[in-house]
């Protein structure tokens, strides 16, 4: 059996000191946390009642006792634990916010068709990896060096110089979020990936899904390539998103926001772009034989 739920005192929850009944307005507020937790984690109690003592009751529409009445000799009442206090009048961002976050589990569940070999599209988790790879920041970073290092034209090296610093700042970018928020990746995730860095425990954003966001709008807007290989490129970023999923690697609301943080990044580098006019420096040091 369990042990009882203590307040500050150490007194068992659901017990009341018969010293501080009687109106709240004199000290007496541990009546009405006895009749709205009483209420709220009884069996078959009703929550609705306990929602209407409580918005009659100053005490629980603050969250806290109110001063002792003028005059009173009575002590105030300890404050219960945060733990203890149940909110009885959340918000309704509150409750979107955890319904939403109901859903995102749940769906995120559902699509994790290929997150081991057991499950259901198992036999698919290689080409996942394989499109796992080709978002991953490895290979691009080297591939922009490489190709930095070969282009012998002004307008190239202006390119791929901005689209190194789009690839630099969306590390930066996504390894502040994640160490700031650390969300940690699905319980059915294995954490089989290829290359990564501390903070890659994390899941919130989905680090692939920005780069292919901020990758493909960047190709989008700086090759002119034709309409089909356009689609193509599209059509990359948003499978290897949904692949991010499927691989149990990410919830879904890691991989929405990673396509709109992957997005607005583009705008950034668009906004600060580099070039021989804004950063000569660097583009003169490139140059140096
Ligand atoms: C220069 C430098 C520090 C490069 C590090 C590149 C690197 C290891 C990137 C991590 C890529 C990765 C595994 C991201 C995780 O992506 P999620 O989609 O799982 O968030």
């Amino acid at each position: 059996m369990q042990s009882p739920r203590r307040n500050a005192e150490g007194r068992p929850l659901g017990t009341c000191d018969p010293s501080s009944s009687g109106s709240p307005a004199h000290g007496g507020g541990s009546r009405f946390e006895f009749q709205s937790l009483l209420s709220s984690r009884m069996p078959g109690a009703d929550p609705t009642s306990a929602r209407l003592r409580a918005s009659e009751s100053p005490v629980h529409r603050r969250g806290s006792f109110p001063l002792a009445g003028a005059g009173s000799s009575q002590a105030l009442p300890p404050q219960l634990p945060e733990e203890d206090r149940i909110d009885l009048n959340p918000s309704f961002l509150g409750i979107a916010l955890r319904s939403l976050l109901a859903i995102d589990l749940w769906l995120s569940k559902k699509l994790g068709v290929c997150a081991g070999e057991s499950s259901s599209w198992g036999s698919m988790r290689p080409l996942m990896k394989l499109l796992e790879i080709s978002g991953h920041g490895i290979p691009w970073l080297l591939g922009t060096l490489y190709c930095l290092s070969r282009s012998d034209s002004w307008a190239g090296r202006e390119v791929l110089m901005n689209l190194l610093f789009a690839l630099l700042l969306d590390l930066l970018l996504v390894s502040l979020i994640k160490g700031l928020v650390r969300r940690r990746r699905p319980a059915h995730n294995q954490m089989d990936m290829f290359f990564t860095i501390s903070v890659d425990k994390y899941s919130f954003p989905s680090g692939h899904t920005t780069r292919a966001a901020l990758v493909s709008r960047f190709i989008l807007n700086h090759l002119v390539l034709a309409i089909p290989l356009r689609v193509l490129v599209v059509l990359w970023a948003f499978i290897l998103g949904l692949s991010r999923v499927m691989l149990g690697r990410h919830n879904v609301t890691d991989v929405a926001f990673g396509f709109f943080l992957g997005y607005m990044q583009y705008s950034i580098v668009d906004y600060c772009w580099l070039s021989p006019r804004t950063a000569p420096v660097l583009f003169v040091l490139w140059n140096q034989p």
